[in-house]
């Protein structure tokens, strides 16, 4: 410890002498208190409450910026802070919620500013930053958990999101920021081009003469990822049979080459991906419970382009450098930037670099980025932006309104839709699904509930 810095308020003008005696602690522990500035970016925020913590929720979401700042709330001891506020306080944005307990507190207070210090430098450092393009708050928080996940541990980890949101990038960055001194390459394997009669073989290699073909003994993935990582991208497509034998091998260490009975060892860190829900694939029966548990030790939820708007021109102008590298880096004129935020992205990143690809091509000069660059069929209709999803919106209630559903159903009806579709995005996980929608666990357990009951 000891480069840790931090900057202190009270949330009344009654808290400023409880406020005082943390800063007083936290300066013995080695943490640099900065002066009492709240414009003073990525330096941990500490909040200090007294008894009276009326207007803390409103104070928390403002001090964190929903989460974009780190921030931790140490409540006085006499302080009633229920646990159920204290998830409240998590969800409005706070890092963390500490009772305060004199240099014990402190001590607790200085480990989570040092560890919070080193993730957030790395987050901002170029080895994450160049690769991993956005700094809207949700994706911010998505950094910080790889990050955290990747440099403090060597958990296994699944990453989960729809297609094109950047999945391969961070089981990329995951080997990359891997702690490990020795360690080794980074074997990449999909299971939706595993042939399903080789499959064994791509896994766990072969023995000369296992099967036609082979002619000479051959290392599969496992044993190529011995030391290292092994990404399996698309996991929710392994056949059950691959399953079981994964299963073998990321529990025991132990695998077999196809075509012989000499037990091999091997030991690797496994990162998997996938869009399906992998939760309602194993109540289905087509993914096994045990393997799921295994392979999400640690889970990474990636946002659609559509949760993150501002980070649209942000990757934008950094797919122009990429495909007009060491050539001046253009200006996009509003009218083009608005085109390219209110447009849908259903193949999230991945649509946005090909649209930026095009765009690329077509942009002659060094002048800015103007509306002649986008393709025709990008171009609004009328000085509208096509399918903007206000208007997509719109259009669906006008529907139901037409269909002569009143105003109570409509929102039962949206609400359901709403928690359908987060549960959709986020595997089923009700915590993330809540957080994405704004509401508690509860309240959105409670409304499923009364949804199947058909009240
Ligand atoms: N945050 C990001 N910064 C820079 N490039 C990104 C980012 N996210 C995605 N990309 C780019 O978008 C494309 C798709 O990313 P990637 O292949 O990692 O997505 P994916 O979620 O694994 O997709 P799929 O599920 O279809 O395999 C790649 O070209 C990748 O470089």
């Amino acid at each position: 410890m000891g480069d840790s810095q931090a900057w202190i308020r009270g949330l009344t003008p009654a808290c400023e002498s409880l406020a005082d005696d943390v800063a007083a602690a936290l300066r013995q522990t080695d943490v640099t208190v900065l002066p009492r500035a709240p414009d003073i970016d990525h330096v941990p925020r500490v909040l200090v409450c007294g008894a009276d913590s009326g207007g803390l929720g409103a104070v928390v979401r403002d001090l964190s910026e929903g989460g974009r700042h780190r921030l931790l709330v140490v409540a006085g001891a006499t302080t009633a802070i229920s646990p159920g506020s204290t998830w409240r306080l998590l969800q409005q944005g706070a890092s963390d919620v500490l009772v305060w307990d004199g240099q014990p507190t402190a001590r607790v207070a200085a480990a989570r500013l040092d560890r919070w210090r080193v993730i957030d430098e790395l987050v901002d450092s170029a080895q994450v930053r160049d690769r991993l393009i956005g700094r809207s708050p949700c994706w911010r928080a998505v950094l910080r958990r790889v990050v955290e996940v990747a440099r403090f541990s060597t958990s296994f980890v699944l990453v989960t999101g729809a297609s094109g949101t950047g999945k391969e990038l961070v089981a990329n960055l995951i080997h990359q920021l891997d702690p490990r001194p020795d360690k080794r390459d980074l074997v990449v394997l999909d299971c939706t081009t595993v042939v399903p009669t080789l499959s064994g073989s791509e896994f766990f290699g072969h023995e000369r003469g296992a099967f036609t073909g082979a002619v000479a003994p051959r290392d599969g993935a496992v044993a190529l990822a011995d030391g290292g990582t092994l990404f399996l991208d698309e996991v929710g497509e392994l056949p059950a049979s691959l399953q079981a034998e994964l299963l073998r091998v990321v529990q025991e260490g132990a695998y077999k080459r196809v075509g012989s009975n000499v037990w091999r060892r091997t030991r690797f860190r496994l990162v998997c991906a996938t869009n399906r829900d992998l939760v309602a694939e194993q109540q289905a029966g087509r993914f096994r419970s045990d393997l799921y548990y295994r392979i999400s030790a640690a889970t990474v939820w990636l946002p659609t382009l559509a949760q993150r708007p501002d980070d649209v021109l942000p990757l934008f102008r950094h797919f122009l450098r990429e495909f007009r590298a060491g050539e001046p880096e253009p200006q996009i004129t509003p009218e083009v930037a608005e085109v390219l935020r209110a447009r849908q992205y259903p193949g999230n990143v991945r649509d946005l670099r090909q649209l930026a690809l095009q765009v690329a091509f077509r942009h002659v000069g060094d002048g800015p980025i103007t509306p002649g660059d986008l393709p025709e069929e990008e171009r609004p209709v009328d000085g509208r932006a096509p399918a903007d999803p206000g208007e997509l919106l719109d259009e669906a209630v006008r529907r139901t309104v037409a269909a002569g559903l009143g105003l109570r159903e409509i929102r039962d009806a949206a609400a359901e839709s709403a928690i359908r579709a987060a549960l959709t995005q986020t595997g089923g996980r009700v915590a993330l699904a809540a957080r994405l929608l704004g509401v508690t666990d509860r309240a959105l357990q409670l409304r499923r509930s009364r949804a199947a009951g058909g009240t």
